[in-house]
């Protein structure tokens, strides 16, 4: 079945037009998986998306929200009439959409692919890779062998590898992950998702009032903790209030373990846009260690949250796959786009040596400052921090410049490596990629629709997909990763 909607496009709620009314359910069979974690089938000649079920069920689905103009509807199995032979017990109670509605309410976000047997997951993000890049991104990948591979680590349950875990806080402080509408946060004792060290912090009982947000940042491989607190709006409006709330925060936390630090980020000024980190203990970044075999172990300074692999073997298995994609050379120049806190750019420095260079362009204040730090015993890198746009704008205006002085120092660009966030790269910065005229270009993806959308824009310009690897980073969700080449015949 082919679908031509977008379920992400601001639906409504169901129950929000009709309040009054029992919930809608109906019977359907459900068609293939979709981008996005949703089956594809028909009811009453519309398309409807039905969350948490298996391609080729027979299940009772309830309407949770309609698309605009009700083109389309979005439902939850809440009981399943013929099973697929890959059904298994979901790995977590609270985010089981059949044990949900059979109390009332709706499961939590986060692990919509988790009843779903870990090797058959990994089969429906390949098709649904495919079936993304053949829709969206007019390709013809007939050729190519599009499967996703696993992290050995993570077995066949796929539990225990999220490093960076986000919760919202109930009204009396306590940490809470969200459903999938936003309304009635569930309260969480555990997170089987996460890595170990998160349960170990023992904060689930600690009153976090006050806050919107909590970040949690824990390490599999390396050192610290970091936990970031994101104030209320009602609470930042007042800086007596935030100042009374800073301290209960700070007494909250005052029994975790040494290696924890606490920090508070709130927007400073009008608009929002500028964030003002308050320490209250302990530093801002925690310390990663990636341990490649091909490519060495090297540690690095992370601030902040989601600037990161989210999966505890992310970093290694990226680093891997670029540094084989890339094959960087000795005196080669590569551009490392969206660089983070320096993953790519540290493992590429090493590769292009003394003669080479390495730009690592970055625009988060603190992520690019981590850069800097982890990327010191690498002088042939260097980091400049600004929008990608302005940086390559000023690369074509003034390409004999230093590298500090915006410019190329007057230098040929060999590879770009980019890994934008979810939204993708655009029109604008493919445009300025496509005028360095490198040898070949290695995308990094979160996220096949914009990925797809890339390609296109890529191929407008004579850009070529030649290979593709695709990682689970992300089991018992919808998420993949991939790494692409692209080359110009
Ligand atoms: C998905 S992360 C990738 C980070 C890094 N490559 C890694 O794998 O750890 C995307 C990074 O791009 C940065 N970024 C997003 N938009 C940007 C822009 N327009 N210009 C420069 N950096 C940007 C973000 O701050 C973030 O650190």
């Amino acid at each position: 079945m082919t679908n031509t909607m977008n379920p992400a496009a601001q639906p409504e709620p169901a129950d929000a037009q009709n309040p009054a009314q029992e919930p809608v359910q109906f019977t359907v069979e459900v068609g293939p998986m979709a981008h996005g974690g949703h089956c594809v089938a028909q009811h009453d000649d519309r398309a409807v998306f039905v969350r948490h079920a298996i391609p080729g069920e027979i299940v009772v689905a309830q309407l949770t929200e309609t698309g605009p103009s009700e083109r389309f509807l979005l439902a939850d199995t809440v009981e399943v009439i013929r099973a697929s032979e890959f059904r298994r017990s979901h790995q977590w109670k609270i985010a089981d959409s059949l044990r949900a509605h059979s109390f009332g309410r709706e499961p939590v976000s986060g692990a919509e692919y988790g009843h779903i047997v870990l090797e058959y997951q990994r089969r429906l993000k390949a098709n649904v890779f495919r079936d993304t890049m053949v829709r969206v991104g007019k390709q013809n990948v007939d050729d190519m062998e599009i499967s996703v591979e696993g992290v050995e680590a993570d077995g066949a349950h796929g539990l225990d590898w999220r490093t960076r875990n986000t919760f919202v806080v109930s009204p009396v402080g306590r940490l809470c992950m969200p459903v999938h509408r936003g309304l009635n946060p569930v309260v969480v004792r555990n997170v089987p998702l996460a890595v170990p060290q998160l349960d170990a912090l023992g904060l689930w009982g600690l009153d976090f009032s006050g806050a919107a947000r909590i970040e949690v940042t824990t390490p599999a491989h390396g050192r610290d903790a970091l936990i970031n607190i994101i104030p209320r709006s009602n609470v930042v409006n007042s800086k007596e209030t935030l100042a009374t709330h800073v301290e209960n925060w700070r007494e909250a936390v005052s029994g975790l373990p040494q290696h924890v630090s606490v920090v508070v980020s709130a927007p400073a000024g009008k608009g929002g846009r500028k964030i003002k980190v308050t320490q209250v203990r302990g530093q801002s970044w925690v310390a990663e260690d990636v341990a490649s075999e091909l490519f060495g172990t090297r540690s690095f300074r992370v601030s902040g949250h989601g600037r990161w692999p989210a999966h505890r073997d992310g970093p290694v298995t990226l680093v891997d796959a670029v540094m084989q994609a890339a094959d960087a050379q000795p005196g080669q120049t590569v551009a490392d786009l969206y660089a983070g806190s320096g993953l790519f750019s540290r493992y590429l420095a090493e590769a292009v040596g003394a003669d080479g260079a390495v730009l690592a362009v970055e625009d988060g204040v603190a992520t690019s400052q981590d850069a800097s730090i982890n990327l010191r015993e690498v002088p042939q890198a260097t980091v400049l921090h600004g929008n990608i746009n302005r940086v390559m704008n000023s690369w074509h205006r003034k390409p004999e410049a230093d590298f500090t002085a915006g410019g190329l120092n007057d230098r040929q660009v060999d590879t770009v490596v980019m890994s934008p966030h979810r939204k993708g790269a655009g029109k604008a910065v493919l445009g300025r990629i496509d005028q360095l005229t490198p040898e070949k270009i290695i995308y990094v993806s979160s996220d096949p629709a914009s990925l797809a959308r890339d390609t296109r824009r890529l191929n407008y310009h004579g850009w070529v997909l030649d290979s593709v690897e695709v990682y689970d980073l992300a089991p018992d969700t919808q998420h993949m990763e991939s790494v692409c080449v692209f080359t110009k015949p």
